[in-house]
């Protein structure tokens, strides 16, 4: 077999899901090789204002896939997160692998879950989505925006700037950083983002040798559970910008998909959940039972 190039963004986060990936290949093909090249997107670049102002899908992975479209690179590895539903032609998802953690996590300063956080604190986050709901119930607490890598928001909180910030669970885990979590918050109280906690690995539809590859770590539990997530979203023609959630499980091979749809003060939530075996018809039949009850109104006064 030939060398796999496998692009990855920089950040530590990304480094070590691109490594993840390449020891999971490893473990089902002993003998591949593969070469790491690294990709500097227009996301990577844009740390101080907020990525909902500057409003663009897929800040991450534009460059990640043109390099892969013109031979650079053979395989990329994507948080499912950032992955926008339209993928240009030539491309596609080669595996989903094996989902992490999908709740969001609660890291404080002096160690305060969610509750106990004192009225006034200031909690970071730069996701509509966890705003909604964190003021949904506790509305006496400031939300304001932070920008940086995992690590960079961390340490912004140590020194001070945050009493509190809200973070995947399944990245503080991959980069093996769980000193400041004080509290997972269930998907009861927090609905994670679509695709939250999954990883995306992206190739050359044409690409039959890497393709080969990629569905040996294929999990297609995960494959269908993300596959409800983003058809529900994608029903919204949204990104991981606006204030939506989904969480899907398979129970039973039926998928069991909730969706939510917030205003950014908290105020308004429409909330449902469906069950069934299709799951992309299970995606858009839970999105048209929440337009139906007024997800689209609240959501263009959202939208850029
Ligand atoms: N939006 C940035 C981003 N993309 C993926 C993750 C974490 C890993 C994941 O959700 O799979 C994060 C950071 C965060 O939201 O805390």
């Amino acid at each position: 077999m030939r060398t796999i190039v496998v692009g990855t963004r920089k950040s530590k986060l990304a480094m070590t899901q691109t490594n993840w990936v390449i020891d999971r290949l490893k473990e089902m093909e002993p003998n591949l090789t593969v070469e790491l090249e690294k990709i500097v997107t227009k996301g990577d670049k844009i740390l101080d204002v907020t990525l909902s102002k500057v409003g663009g899908k897929g800040l991450f992975v534009k460059e990640i896939e043109s390099a892969l479209l013109n031979g650079e690179i053979d395989l990329a590895v994507h948080s499912m997160k950032d992955l926008p539903a339209e993928m240009p032609e030539g491309l596609m998802i080669g595996a989903i692998p094996v989902r992490e953690d999908v709740r969001d996590c609660f890291l404080s300063r002096d160690g305060s879950t969610l509750e106990e956080l004192p009225s006034g604190a200031i909690v970071g986050t730069s996701s509509l989505r966890r705003q909604a709901q964190i003021l949904a119930i506790r509305p006496d607490l400031r939300v304001e925006s932070i920008r940086g890598n995992i690590d960079t928001r961390v340490q912004k909180m140590r020194d001070g700037q945050f009493d509190a910030i809200i973070l995947a669970t399944a990245g503080l885990n991959r980069i093996s950083w769980q000193e400041d979590i004080a509290e997972l918050i269930s998907v009861k109280t927090m609905l994670p983002a679509v695709g939250q906690g999954a990883l995306a690995i992206q190739c050359r539809e044409g690409d039959r040798e890497t393709r080969a590859l990629l569905v040996k770590i294929n999990h297609e539990e995960t494959a269908r559970a993300v596959r409800a997530e983003r058809a529900f979203l994608q029903a919204f023609n949204g990104g991981c910008h606006l204030p939506i959630a989904a969480y899907a499980q398979i129970c039973e091979n039926q998928v069991h998909l909730k969706g939510l749809v917030g205003d950014p003060a908290g105020k308004k939530m429409i909330a449902d959940t469906i069950i069934g075996k299709n799951e992309i018809k299970m995606g858009q039949e839970l999105a048209n039972r929440l337009i139906e009850l007024g997800a689209d109104e609240l959501l263009a006064s959202v939208s850029v």
